[in-house]
């Protein structure tokens, strides 16, 4: 279990982390995502041990390891908690099986114990083959495998993740979550994974926190936040293709785009954002009372359906539809607006329904 109580970093003037509470129990797999220099890394090194918050508490399955109103914190090598970066940080003049031995060996470790370790982790890992390899013999995914084999290693109850995929190739990665969440499984720790990437975040999680700005801006399960967004934030930054955000505001009795043309059918008090997503928005032959007009940006297969991008404005518009529009990009192209939209938000970004 991971308690983490109005956690707050401060770096000089940038307070880098500004109270941020979560709790998941014993074997979630939390994901921290969000756009760089949101604090997730920041984040991730306090519950690692190697920052000491400002302000705030951490606990680990209920014992205190970091308390930020002493400046307090469990050193890194005694909290229970592995460690793997973007960076593998193998030794070089070390084998594969000597990395992956070095930290039962700090932790004394009695021999026949160490040995019979690092088999069943290069095992798990599936890089058996590859133990009296030095770190130069070996690839980039290959390399990443022994980090992760070496951080689980000591059995740590909790294990930290810092972009550990991000410098694999695309069919790497994607290979590497399906891997990452089987070790987690193996191993019944509690995982921490920081990434900007929301699709990991959300093959990934079982908990995720979206943060922006130091703040967690919504916490929980990746459906509920794609299906309840809470904010304009979390519902334009998650989701394949995002949702469409239309800023609106009143307009002679009506309701047009912020500063542009009317949108069709709708009543304003004070200006407002509408969420539309990309499945609820469908292509019109030719404008009526209920349609937007854009310029064609471009259309793209997925998954057997089309993904169709239109401008207005600095407005860039997403539909999902069944059919590809016959269109040259700069062509005028309708959207039919649905009556309703699926979320408005404050222009402060809340959910006002
Ligand atoms: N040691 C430091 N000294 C001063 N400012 C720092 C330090 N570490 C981080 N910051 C600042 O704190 C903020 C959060 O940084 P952090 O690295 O946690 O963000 P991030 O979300 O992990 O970003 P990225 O994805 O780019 O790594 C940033 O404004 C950053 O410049």
């Amino acid at each position: 279990m991971i308690r983490i109580s109005d956690l707050t970093k401060r770096f000089g003037a940038v307070e880098a982390v500004r109270g941020v509470s979560l709790e998941v129990p014993q074997g979630a797999f939390l994901v921290l995502v969000g756009p760089s220099g949101c604090g997730k890394s920041t984040m991730l090194r306090m519950l690692a041990g190697l920052e000491a918050p400002s302000g705030g508490t951490i606990e680990f399955d209920g014992k205190m390891v970091s308390d930020g109103s002493r400046e307090w914190t469990v050193e890194a090598s005694r909290r229970n908690a592995g460690l793997v970066f973007q960076s593998y940080a193998l030794w070089p003049h070390m084998t594969v099986a000597g990395n992956v031995e070095w930290p039962l060996k700090v932790g004394k470790w009695a021999t026949a114990e160490r040995a019979a370790r690092v088999a069943e982790v290069l095992s798990l890992l599936a890089i058996d083959d590859l133990a009296n390899r030095f770190p130069n013999e070996i690839s980039g995914g290959q390399q990443q495998r022994v980090a992760i084999a070496r951080m689980i290693a000591p059995k740590p109850g909790i294990l930290l993740f810092d972009e550990p995929l991000s410098n694999l190739d695309a069919k790497l990665r994607v290979e590497m979550r399906t891997e990452l969440l089987k070790i987690h499984r193996a191993t019944a720790a509690t995982s921490v994974y920081v990434t900007h990437d929301q699709v990991e975040a959300m093959t990934m999680a079982s908990h995720v926190a979206v943060m922006n700005h130091g703040l967690v801006e919504q916490f929980g399960a990746p459906e509920d936040l794609v299906a309840e967004p809470a904010t304009s934030f979390v519902a334009t930054f998650l989701g394949t293709p995002p949702n469409n955000m239309i800023a609106v505001e009143p307009w002679e009795g009506g309701a047009r785009l912020a500063g542009g043309s009317l949108l069709p059918g709708f009543a304003l008090e004070r200006p407002v954002n509408f969420m539309y997503r990309a499945e609820d928005l469908s292509l019109a032959e030719a404008a009526n009372g209920r349609t937007l007009a854009l310029e064609f940006a471009e259309a793209s297969p997925i998954a057997g359906r089309y993904m169709v991008t239109g401008i207005v404005g600095d407005l860039r518009l997403t539909a999902i539809v069944d059919r590809a529009p016959h269109l040259a990009p700069g062509d005028t192209l309708h959207f039919k607006i649905p009556d309703k939209p699926a979320a408005v938000f404050a222009t402060s970004g809340e959910r006002l329904s």
